[in-house]
């Protein structure tokens, strides 16, 4: 990356003080662009989702795998817990997606505290194992909450065979305006399949470990038993481990990480297969190479950008984001390894300037938190927009929950240091309600921004970009009006 007319900025900056101008380019289709990312985690286009317990779960993990992407699971979920979504997303199928299902004598309350959990906007009914009707939230208006579902739903369904070519699915979806196929294996359902799903198919390939089944990251804290915790998430299934605390460079993760590499060197000795570790948060190359010393792959860069973090007001420490993923992904290349840019993404933009910066994956948290697919309750305010809540992970409630088996003294102690937020609202985007809806938003926005820089992957495009540094007006400037001025 090279700043235009070679103007070396004099202070930090963040994303929003970046722009970037075009290049000659040769890149003849923005669908032609790679985004395979070069942190050798085998994800297909770099995002990952974070570690945050408002966001992170199994349905969140398995449809973003779907479409190239992982997500990290939260450090404070039980190991059983944690055994049992890396299962799930292992067992879910690659292109097929993963059903409601609701039992034919269920009562309409059921299926609708069910239909919000998936963008599908509709849920397969099955009668023991066969799958008897559709029921939508169409359905199930003005209708009493105990009506039995088999009285509202469509019985009269059109269902495709596990080999139908996807082609003619996408036809049959669209011919006769269906929301969604069932999928059978026999009389068996094995999934479903929407018109937007099967086009995302043909245009995303899902990020897979060598089985060939969807993968999932996990977070590790720095306390306790870390290299037995990292062996059992990797026994578990994990295609990534993530040693996460506020403050990266410390002692404790420098003692840590090769715990965690033991854990991790150990298992691939025995399975013939080396997961990748990632570690942070830190914000300069100094972290960066301390980190890499004692055994990280990847670097997490960023402190205090996070939408629900109070950091930066609590203590004053952090860096303005686009500068620590420059300095850190610089110095991580010199070692051999690379970094991701952690937090503060809010527009698809964003996600072009981190890789410009030189990450190799963007995570992002709060921004997913607002669709279907987070691991949090939908729920609805005064006007009837849909939201799900969310909460830093150092903030009260996050610490609270973190720190349940420790004495009363213990928690009351840790609840002082509190550095995130406890209640905040997601809303849905009207039309991008689900997390995938998000992702093609900035995955066509990415693959635009290559095309602008001439670039066709993403080690080329951080070699290609040129940014420029703009006041706040400049990037006004650059905001669509939805009313005059
Ligand atoms: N990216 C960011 O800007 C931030 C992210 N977070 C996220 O919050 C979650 C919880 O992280 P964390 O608070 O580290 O919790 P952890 O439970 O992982 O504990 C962190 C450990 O580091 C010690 N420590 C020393 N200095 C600090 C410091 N300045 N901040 C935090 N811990 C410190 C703590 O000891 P003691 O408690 O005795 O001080 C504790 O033993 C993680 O998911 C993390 O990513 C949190 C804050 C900032
Ligand atoms: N300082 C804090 N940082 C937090 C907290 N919870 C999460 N995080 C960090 O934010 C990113 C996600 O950023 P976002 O802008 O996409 O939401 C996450 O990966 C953590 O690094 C917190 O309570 N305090
Ligand atoms: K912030």
């Amino acid at each position: 990356m090279k700043f235009l007319n070679g103007l070396e900025p004099t202070h930090d900056l963040t994303y929003n003080d970046i722009f970037m101008v075009p290049s000659r380019s040769a890149v003849v289709s923005r669908s032609g662009v790679d985004l395979l990312t070069p942190d050798s985690v085998g994800t297909t286009i770099p995002l990952v989702v974070s570690n945050m317990t408002a966001v992170a779960g199994k349905r969140m993990a398995e449809t973003v795998a779907r479409r190239g992407g992982i997500t990290i699971l939260p450090q404070d979920i039980s190991l059983s817990a944690i055994q049992d979504m890396v299962a799930r997303v292992k067992g879910a199928h690659t292109v097929f997606e993963t059903p409601i299902i609701v039992d034919v004598n269920d009562s309409v309350s059921t299926a609708l505290a069910l239909l919000g959990k998936r963008s599908h906007g509709a849920a397969v009914v099955l009668d023991g194992h066969r799958p008897v009707g559709i029921i939508a939230e169409k359905d199930c208006l003005e209708v009493d909450r105990f009506t039995p579902i088999h009285q509202v739903m469509t019985s009269e369904i059109i269902t495709v065979d596990k080999s139908a070519d996807l082609d003619s699915v996408f036809e049959t979806l669209s011919t006769r305006h269906l929301p969604m196929v069932p999928v059978l294996d026999g009389e068996h359902l094995a999934g479903v399949l929407t018109r937007k799903g099967v086009l995302r198919s043909g245009l995303y390939s899902p990020a897979v470990d060598p089985q060939g089944r969807l993968m999932v990251g996990a977070a590790v804290g720095i306390n306790g038993d870390v290299k037995t915790k990292t062996r059992e998430l990797l026994d578990a299934g994990v295609d990534v481990i993530v040693l996460d605390t506020a403050h990266g460079h410390q002692e404790k993760m420098i003692e840590a990480l090769p715990l965690a590499a033991a854990a991790r060197d150990e298992f691939a000795a025995q399975t013939g297969r080396r997961i990748q570790i990632a570690a942070g948060n830190v914000v300069s190359a100094a972290g960066t190479r301390d980190l890499i010393a004692a055994g990280a792959d990847i670097i997490k860069v960023g402190v205090g950008p996070g939408a629900m973090c109070t950091t930066r007001m609590m203590t004053g420490v952090g860096r303005p984001q686009f500068s620590a993923v420059l300095e850190c992904s610089q110095a991580a290349r010199e070692l051999g390894a690379e970094v991701w840019a952690d937090g503060g993404v809010k527009y698809p933009r964003d996600v072009a300037l981190a890789l410009a910066a030189g990450a190799a994956s963007v995570m992002i948290g709060s921004w997913f938190a607002g669709t279907y697919e987070s691991a949090g309750d939908l729920a609805s305010d005064g006007e009837g927009r849909l939201f799900k809540e969310s909460f830093g992970m150092a903030s009260a409630r996050a610490v609270n929950q973190r720190t349940r088996h420790q004495s009363a003294f213990e928690r009351a102690r840790a609840a002082l240091f509190e550095e995130g937020i406890s209640h905040s609202r997601m809303y849905l985007h009207p039309q991008r309600p689900g997390v995938e809806d998000l992702v093609d938003s900035i995955i066509s926005g990415v693959r635009s921004a290559f095309s602008y820089a001439g670039a066709d992957s993403i080690t080329e495009f951080r070699e290609r970009a040129i940014v420029g540094v703009q006041s706040a007006a400049g990037y006004e400037e650059g905001r669509p009006r939805e009313t005059s001025w």
